[in-house]
């Protein structure tokens, strides 16, 4: 059996568009541009790369895009106070602060000092007990794009055995908490968790959040499991190459699992094009506009 490809890419290109086709629907009708701030705190070449996806992706998308780029020595006081003049900038309609910051920054009282409202990463504590209690909300990004595929790929997900492998704020909390509110029956694994493997060989969907490429092994999975792979690990060729492999063994994996995402290509992508797609939502509710359809789960 060789599994379906996830294509994240091209999924991701859809729900662009959707963005876009809105985006020029709210400036003809209603005048208004969406904004996005993006905050990135130090030189992390990684980072650099995502921040710069982003803010090319938001402009193709007509919106505005206003990138803040800090030297790592920034203070927490400094980079509250930019935070506070953005809460209270009306051109701008969501508020990402790239993660991880530096060792001095208490990242908890930075995501808490972001207005709620303008919380396009889902991040905020009341955002993330609105998702919890069932509530309207910003999503986080990388989950909701994950449930998105999930949705089109994944089968009637009701009563479906979930296996979330990792328990991260940012993907494996809000991942498990999206899959319940869509009646699957969840676990998350974790570090301590014990024999993962045969915790996997009973689930019919599994989404990988560890940062450890190549983790999980084809022969864990049950034959035609649905397989969401978040890892985005950078590996040494050893010709001084590097290439991007996820947390799964895509080799393995592909001839036993019904469906699979790709990393690059994957899950990646949607991610981004969630960021957008929580831009255009937020600004939408701020400013007590019509909900657009399909730009959310
Ligand atoms: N594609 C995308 O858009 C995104 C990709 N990523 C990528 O996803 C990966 C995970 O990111 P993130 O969720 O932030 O990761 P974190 O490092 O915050 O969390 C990793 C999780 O994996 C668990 N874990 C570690 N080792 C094991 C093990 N041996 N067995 C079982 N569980 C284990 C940890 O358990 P414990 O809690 O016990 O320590 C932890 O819960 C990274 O590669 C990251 O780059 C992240 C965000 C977005
Ligand atoms: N506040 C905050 N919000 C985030 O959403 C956030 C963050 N901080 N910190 C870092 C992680 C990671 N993340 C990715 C987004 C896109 C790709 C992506 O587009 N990846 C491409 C490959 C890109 C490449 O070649 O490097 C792909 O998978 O095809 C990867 C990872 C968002 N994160």
């Amino acid at each position: 059996m060789t599994a379906q490809l996830i294509d994240g890419k091209a999924f991701a290109a859809t729900l662009r568009e959707k963005v876009a086709d809105h985006v020029a629907h709210l400036k003809r009708t209603h005048g208004v541009t969406p904004g996005l701030a993006v905050v990135l705190v130090g030189d992390d070449p990684a980072s650099q790369v995502y921040v710069r996806s982003k803010q090319t992706q938001t402009l193709v998308a007509g919106m505005h895009s206003y990138e803040y780029t800090l030297p790592s020595e920034t203070s927490e006081t400094d980079l509250l106070g930019l935070i506070r003049e953005l809460n209270a900038d009306p051109d701008v309609h969501g508020i990402l602060v790239q993660l991880p910051l530096s060792d001095h920054i208490d990242e908890a009282s930075v995501i808490e000092s972001i207005d709620p409202a303008k919380d396009v990463d889902g991040f905020h504590p009341v955002n993330v007990g609105r998702l919890a209690t069932g509530q309207t909300t910003l999503v986080p990004c990388t989950p909701m794009g994950c449930l998105m595929m999930l949705r089109e790929y994944g089968g009637r997900l009701t009563g479906q055995h979930a296996v979330v492998i990792g328990r991260s704020n940012i993907v494996g909390k809000p991942m498990a908490q999206l899959l319940l509110r869509e009646n699957c029956t969840v676990t998350v694994a974790h570090s301590k968790t014990v024999d993962l493997a045969s915790l996997v060989n009973r689930a019919d969907i599994v989404v990988a959040t560890v940062g450890r490429p190549h983790f999980v092994q084809g022969e864990w999975l049950k034959t035609g499991a649905t397989v969401i792979d978040v890892g985005i690990n950078r590996i040494d060729q050893g010709d001084d190459t590097t290439r991007l492999v996820g947390d799964v063994d895509f080799d393995t994996a592909k001839d036993i699992a019904c469906a699979i995402t790709p990393v690059p290509g994957g899950v990646g992508p949607m991610t981004i094009a969630c960021l957008l797609a929580n831009t255009v939502t937020a600004c939408c509710r701020q400013l007590t506009l019509p909900e657009p359809v399909g730009l959310t789960v």
